[in-house]
């Protein structure tokens, strides 16, 4: 069983080198082919030397240092050469494997991303890759070593005499039972060791997205103590494998202890009754030397292999993890006659993010050509949950969704998103040039068209006051510009992508006054002619929205222009009530110059 594990993840192992397995084996086998060959070869020098003392034939001297000479040469020669092939194979792969895992990281589905912790993931990127690394340089060179000098030794201790090669297997065996026992627990200890890593990883990604949180509420020994605990959890994991490690050196240096004694003992009883001769015993201790080492080391490098293979597995798994899908198949077929009017369309939709939970419960809602609708509502109601089935992060449960008049089947997601500008609450920057960033919007956009865009996003001016121009740098997530610049940014990068439909999480509420006044006047640029759905936070940016949807518990309780929903006094009147009590008036969502052409 366990050896039956061990060969499928070593499998697994060498399966992720692809097409570098023949150069890194041919690498590997050289140069491990070249120290093993010294390493038994040196007991058979022994030998001779040993011989030749006592019976002075020439022909012994020559042979010993023959031999010597013959295998120092080969190993100084060839070792640098087949050493770089395979150190060159282990750099080329671990980088594809890095990109693996990155590429595939950037494939996966939405649903991935929230339902693992960014923390684990760097993980994977940083530490079961360096275990890897570990694997293919370090371990699977020494495994290889000690198979060849294992093989070698055996086939030398036969030749000097096999009753005693018999007898000595045996012991060594005995060695290597006894680290195999070890290695099942260092397994498991390893195992919880690279979880409790990726907690602290995850500690430490909270720590930094988090550190404006922190500093205000003072929360550094709240955030230190999550962090200790991890730390101290890993640091037991790591003293218990160190207890075992201990524990198996303790036994291995006893099994050795025992059978280099006995066979000193009995070899020189034998040398003194004239069965073996003087030289064999010198070097039958040595080749059992080597054979006992060997059996000792393959039980740790198998020991330390099995964290690695643990690192292996889970990069496996990673690399099996399900892609988003090119397209979603539609749930079910919508009635075209409804659709082809509006540019946006959603019928019936049911969703949940688990199969036993219905966040949304047959929405349905329209934007036609060159309109504003608005999604508001109780705070959980699910409006950012419609965003993300628009931008095709999920798929409908049931009912039908349609961009343009036609369903979402009939698009790949990436055509999809193509239709789509999407401007979030909090505008996230690349850490690179401003010019870059806004480029994101169309990569071969011109210098004049990213500039027409920061024009249209009133963000121009600024731009050129700081220091660097376009050329300044961002900063991590955009750290160094204020909130309203890195929103008039992401807004020039939507205007540089100028796709048709238009969604917005409405962010104006953490800006300043004189912030959210050029935000609002890039926003309505962004909006020229565009289908826009937007997710209004404060009631009064949408008066002039030609529809406004109410979301309340995932279904859309009431629907209709600001006016008509004043007038039911239901959800929004009583919504808007409080709003209008407690908040600073907030100019409307709408272009300065030419509103009705938005709505
Ligand atoms: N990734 C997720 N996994 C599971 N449940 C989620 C997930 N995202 C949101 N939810 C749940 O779905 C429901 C709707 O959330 P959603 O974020 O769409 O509401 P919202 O109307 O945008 O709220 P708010 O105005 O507070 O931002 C909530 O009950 C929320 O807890």
């Amino acid at each position: 069983m366990f050896i039956q594990k061990l060969t499928q993840e070593l499998l697994q192992l060498l399966s992720l080198m692809k097409a570098k397995k023949r150069a890194y084996f041919l690498g590997l086998l050289g140069d491990g082919i070249g120290q093993a060959a010294v390493l038994v070869a040196l007991p058979f020098v022994f030998k001779d030397l040993t011989d030749f003392a006592s019976s002075k034939d020439p022909a012994l001297l020559t042979r010993a240092i023959v031999t010597m000479a013959a295998m120092f040469l080969l190993f100084s020669l060839l070792s640098p050469f087949f050493s770089y092939i395979y150190r060159r194979c282990v750099r080329e792969v671990v980088a594809n494997i890095r990109l693996l895992v990155f590429q595939r990281l950037s494939r996966l589905p939405f649903a991935y991303y929230e339902q693992h912790h960014s923390g684990d993931t760097m993980s994977r990127l940083g530490n079961d890759v360096q275990l890897m690394e570990r694997a293919y340089a370090e371990q699977l060179k020494t495994l290889c070593i000690i198979m060849l000098s294992l093989i070698g030794s055996i086939v030398g201790m036969f030749a000097l005499d096999g009753k005693i090669a018999t007898v000595l297997l045996l012991v060594s065996t005995l060695t290597l039972y006894v680290n195999a026992q070890f290695a099942k627990s260092v397994r498991r200890i390893g195992d919880q060791m690279q979880q409790q890593l990726g907690t602290g990883t995850e500690r430490l990604s909270d720590f930094l997205a988090g550190l404006p949180v922190i500093k205000m509420f003072h929360l550094q020994k709240v955030v230190t103590a999550r962090y200790t605990e991890a730390n101290e959890q890993v640091t037991l994991s790591a003293i218990k494998q160190g207890h075992k490690h201990a524990l198996l050196e303790g036994t291995n240096f006893f099994i050795q202890f025992v059978s280099f004694g006995g066979m000193l003992v009995f070899g020189i009883m034998m040398v003194a009754k004239q069965m073996i001769g003087l030289g064999v015993l010198v070097a039958m201790v040595q080749q059992q030397m080597l054979v006992t080492l060997a059996f000792l080391q393959l039980g740790q490098v198998i020991t330390t292999l099995q964290g690695s293979l643990a690192g292996a597995s889970r990069i496996v798994g990673f690399l099996q993890e399900p892609l988003e899908p090119k397209r979603y198949e539609p749930a079910s077929t919508p009635t075209a006659t409804r659709i082809y009017d509006s540019m946006l369309t959603m019928e019936q939709v049911d969703f949940g993010y688990t199969a036993d939970t219905k966040v949304l419960q047959g929405v349905s809602l329209q934007v036609g050509r060159g309109q504003m609708a608005a999604l508001v509502g109780t705070s959980g109601g699910g409006k950012s949950t419609v965003m993300k089935l628009l931008l095709g992060y999920y798929p409908p449960s049931a009912g039908s969704l349609s961009l343009l008049g036609k369903p979402i089947g009939q698009y790949s997601i990436a055509e999809m998103r193509s239709l789509i500008s999407y401007v979030p609450q909090d505008a996230f920057l690349f850490e690179g040039t401003i010019e870059e960033n806004i480029r994101y919007g169309c990569l071969d956009a011109t210098e004049e068209e990213v500039i027409r865009a920061s024009k249209a996003a009133y963000a121009h001016d600024f731009i050129m006051e700081l220091p660097d121009g376009y050329q300044t740098r961002t900063g991590e997530r955009g750290a160094k510009l204020s909130g309203g610049q890195r929103q008039r940014i992401a807004i020039a990068r939507a205007i540089l992508k100028n796709a048709p439909i238009l969604l917005l999480d409405e962010a104006t509420s953490a800006l300043d006054t004189e912030s959210e006044f050029w935000v609002q006047r890039a926003l309505a640029a962004l909006m020229q002619e565009k289908t826009v759905l937007v997710i209004a936070h404060r009631l009064s940016t949408i008066e002039h929205a030609d529809m406004i949807y109410v979301l309340h518990e995932g279904k859309v309780m009431e629907q209709g222009r600001h006016a008509e929903l004043l007038a039911q006094n239901g959800l929004y009147a009583s919504m808007y009530e409080v709003q209008q009590r407690k908040d600073r008036p907030a100019p409307a969502l709408s272009a300065p110059e030419s509103s009705a052409s938005l709505i």
